[in-house]
């Protein structure tokens, strides 16, 4: 009996010892959350921070109509999401608005540039196409060199096939001459008929939207800077529109590219919706009646069905302010194939009108212009040939020709 009284006693103790162990550490957690909201330690999400300005409720009939993700299918109007764009910044006090150039003859002056294609793809083949009678090792050699240059399968047998046609004059021809033809040839696989033009303008009483996607670090926000540049050299008025709320730096850097020539960039908080973004800065274009709006978008290539929803979504949302008149494609012309395969994903996302190669001043791989054209069906419209400000041309099929094969001497 006295045994059973002992064990008895024992289990008692122990049960207050157990409930009491379990009630502290209710009271720790509880802790923690009060200490959290004094600021010491984080284990909820934070309300969010004085330091940023309260958004306005944007009034109805101004808030970007939410949409789901099928791009065809109809849904009902869901609250609009609270994405007010933030105050653009105080411009420096002391800010000298520049006066970017014209973009006409750009790439004149830029196409000394093109220096490492030139030494390898423009001498390669004049070297070649100089020797005396062409021999079949020659031509492989003709044939090498283009697709070293990434100028493609397709094009270089092309252009193997039309220098093969005119041996006999190759046979006899001057330095300059077999120059001037090499530049020829090359202008004409480069689509020299090709519309090249900008769709900027504005339509129907309401600004033309410029839609610019591509893959992070292409250099696409840069892009968008010099594109601003290039409208407002040519006389445009421009608001831009930072849609790639992915990463805060990039509508930093947009803001800046705006304040340097006095055009204003609509922005968001990171991580905010881009179509809300980008249906502000149309909205801003609209009421401020300016030529053109150019968007910045996030690269994301998460998934192609993300991709696709996220630019089908920013596309519909800002046509329901101002049409989307262009939208240009990003690439970096020194990631050769690598760059072809991202582009169809781009391609298969939304209807693009133009591509835009950057960094041709830093590759040897000039023959990218040819073979993206070709591949994806889509002119080249722009080209990036240094970090300048100004280091953006319009593409000229013979222009380009004439920087890839170099000068007579
Ligand atoms: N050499 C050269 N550099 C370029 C050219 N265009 C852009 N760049 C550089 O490429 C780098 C990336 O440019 P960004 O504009 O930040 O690239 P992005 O695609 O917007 O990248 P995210 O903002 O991360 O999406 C920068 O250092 C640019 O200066 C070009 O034509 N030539």
């Amino acid at each position: 009996m006295e045994f059973v009284l002992i064990a008895v006693a024992i289990l008692v103790v122990g049960l207050i010892l157990g409930i009491g162990l379990l009630v502290g550490r209710g009271r720790r957690t509880t802790r923690l959350d009060e200490d959290a909201a004094a600021g010491t330690t984080l284990t909820r999400p934070r309300p969010p921070q004085p330091s940023a300005p309260p958004a306005p409720a944007p009034p109805a009939e101004r808030a970007p109509p939410a949409e789901q993700a099928q791009p065809d299918t109809v849904q009902p109007e869901a609250p609009p999401e609270p994405t007010a764009p933030l105050p653009p910044a105080e411009p420096e006090p002391g800010l000298v608005i520049e006066t970017p150039p014209p973009s006409a003859g750009r790439l004149v002056r830029l196409r000394s540039r093109l220096a490492r294609s030139q030494s390898s793809l423009g001498r390669g083949l004049l070297t070649v196409l100089a020797r005396e009678r062409l021999t079949e090792d020659d031509w492989e050699e003709i044939e090498e060199t283009l697709l070293a240059a990434d100028v493609g399968v397709a094009a270089t047998t092309e252009i193997v096939e039309r220098l093969r046609t005119q041996a006999m004059v190759l046979a006899t021809a001057s330095g300059e001459e077999l120059r001037a033809l090499l530049v020829r040839e090359l202008t004409a696989v480069l689509g020299p008929d090709l519309d090249r033009s900008l769709a900027v303008d504005r339509h129907d009483g309401r600004p033309g939207v410029v839609l610019v996607v591509g893959v992070n670090g292409a250099g696409k926000t840069t892009t968008v800077g010099k594109i601003a540049r290039v409208l407002v050299g040519d006389g445009r008025s421009v608001v831009l529109g930072a849609a790639d709320t992915f990463r805060a730096a990039a509508a930093d850097q947009l803001e800046t590219w705006g304040e340097r020539v006095g055009v204003l960039t609509v922005r968001g908080r990171e991580g905010a919706d881009p179509a809300s973004v980008a249906f502000e800065a149309a909205r801003t274009g609209v009421e401020a009646e300016v030529d053109t709006v150019v968007v910045d978008t996030a690269g994301r290539l998460h998934t192609k069905s993300g991709l696709m929803d996220e630019l089908g979504k920013i596309k519909r949302v800002v046509e329901k302010q101002s049409p989307v008149t262009e939208v240009l494609l990003v690439l970096d012309a020194t990631t050769g194939q690598n760059g072809v395969i991202q582009a169809r994903v781009f391609t298969e996302a939304v209807d693009v009108t133009g591509i835009v190669l950057t960094k041709l001043d830093g590759t040897a791989k000039g023959g990218i212009v040819i073979s993206v054209q070709r591949e994806l069906g889509i002119p080249v419209k722009l080209i990036g040939l240094g970090e300048g400000a100004d280091d953006l041309a319009p593409f000229e099929a013979e222009e380009f020709a004439e920087g890839l094969v170099g000068s007579a001497n």
